[in-house]
């Protein structure tokens, strides 16, 4: 049973808020604001119910372009929350702890990118986990921990399963919300779809295993990466370019994994039937009989002829669940797949969308009217699969009576 802000105390306390605000990120500015949106609720209850708000959150992998600080997210929180956020570059130093402990009731903090410290970037079972350094920073000077970094709960990491060890854990809103939702997938009205498009080729196979296997879904749609290593499954010459960007993505082996879910569940799951390449600089449609393409054309989308036939499997659709673009939707001539796609899947009477740049590509292209948009891509994944998630077990095992600091 977990927690939520309804069972804690807030005035007077001082809480460790983990969000996922883990953006976009354009020449060291936040190019989309929607993930720090999302956690707005939970932030302004806490701040208007008396609480001392430390935020904390990663931004980016080590080693990546969006690997930055977060002073751009905590001016874009003080514009959100319409209050001064202050924002210090460090995490657990004792320049941190005492931003911290002198903040006043109402008062919100944002402390470092956690993953700026080795020990985040690792996956430690919640007891070691706790004695981290972040969490051994921090832990004197918080009275009582909140998640609501759903987007990160597949991630065993010190802020995430670390603090609800020690601390008083309890969900936020967002938590609360997205577990509600995609925690009771069974309860959706059948036939089921399930869309798996994007990047995530590994996880994208274990939930379509999963859902197959327990009769969960009635069609399996695939697109983006995930179709193409499908075709490639079934047979298909997708060309040296898609099979160079499979192979180098470390892809390959899930190739067979694949095979093996066709000839299990094939009848269940439907192939792309045709796929966009650019040629002479512009889209161009080539069904799969026409494959391979052209030398260096790589399959950046889905075509017509699949879109008429997933449409047609949608449309007996009573659930549709959807993760990831169905193609490069960052070039505007891939676009089509994703937009035409999802504005289909906006048709069935239940749609439920998971994934950050799913959720981005839908903004800009301007696509609404889903039933919920989770704000997980691996996460919301993972919950779809039915396995748990360790920050969600951190927070069921998290003691619940918070002692207030002076
Ligand atoms: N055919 C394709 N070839 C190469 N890349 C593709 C193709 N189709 C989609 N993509 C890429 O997949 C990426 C998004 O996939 P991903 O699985 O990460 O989505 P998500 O689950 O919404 O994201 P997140 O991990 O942020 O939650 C995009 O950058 C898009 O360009
Ligand atoms: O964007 C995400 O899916 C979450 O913020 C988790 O990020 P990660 O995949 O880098 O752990």
């Amino acid at each position: 049973m977990i927690e939520t802000l309804d069972d804690l105390a807030v005035d007077g306390t001082t809480i460790g808020v983990r969000v996922d605000i883990n953006s976009p990120i354009d020449d060291g500015t936040l190019a989309d604001d929607a993930r720090l949106r999302a956690h707005v609720d939970t932030l302004s209850e806490l701040l208007e119910r008396g609480g001392r708000v430390a935020v904390l959150a990663h931004q980016g992998r080590p080693g990546g372009d969006d690997f930055v600080c977060l002073e751009p997210h905590a001016d874009r929180l003080s514009e959100l929350l319409d209050q001064p956020v202050e924002y210090v570059d460090s995490t657990f130093t004792s320049a941190a702890r005492t931003a911290v402990e002198e903040l006043t009731n109402g008062d919100c903090v944002v402390l470092e990118n956690t993953r700026f410290y080795s020990e985040e970037y690792m996956e430690f079972e919640p007891e070691r986990a706790a004695r981290t350094h972040l969490v051994e920073g921090l832990e004197p000077v918080l009275d009582a921990y909140v998640n609501d970094a759903f987007a990160a709960a597949h991630r065993s990491q010190p802020s995430l399963v670390g603090l609800p060890t020690v601390l008083p854990g309890y969900a936020g809103r967002v938590m609360e919300s997205e577990l509600d939702i995609l925690g009771s997938i069974e309860a959706t009205p059948e036939p089921r779809v399930y869309v798996l498009g994007g990047a995530k080729v590994s996880d994208s196979i274990d939930v379509a295993w999963s859902v197959l296997e327990k009769g969960l879904a009635d069609h399996v749609l695939t697109a983006g990466v995930v179709g193409n290593v499908f075709l490639i499954a079934d047979g298909v010459d997708l060309g040296d370019a898609s099979s160079d960007f499979i192979y180098d993505q470390g892809y390959w082996d899930e190739i067979d994994r694949a095979a093996d879910l066709l000839d299990a569940y094939g009848d269940r799951i439907a192939l792309p039937r045709d796929v966009a390449v650019a040629r002479d600089g512009s889209r161009h449609e080539l069904g799969v009989n026409a494959l391979p393409p052209g030398d260096g054309e790589s399959a950046m989308d889905i075509g017509e002829s699949t879109l008429d036939y997933y449409r047609r499997i949608l449309t007996d659709a009573e659930t549709v669940i959807l993760n990831g673009p169905a193609g490069v939707f960052e070039d505007d001539r891939f676009q089509n797949g994703t937009k035409q796609l999802y504005g289909a899947a906006t048709e069935t009477t239940t749609s439920i969308v998971g994934g950050g740049d799913t959720a981005s590509a839908l903004r800009k292209l301007g696509v609404t009217g889903f039933s919920h948009v989770s704000t997980g891509g691996g996460a919301a994944l993972r919950m779809l699969t039915a396995e748990s998630l360790p920050a969600v077990t951190a927070l069921e095992n998290a003691p619940q009576q918070p002692a207030t600091h002076d």
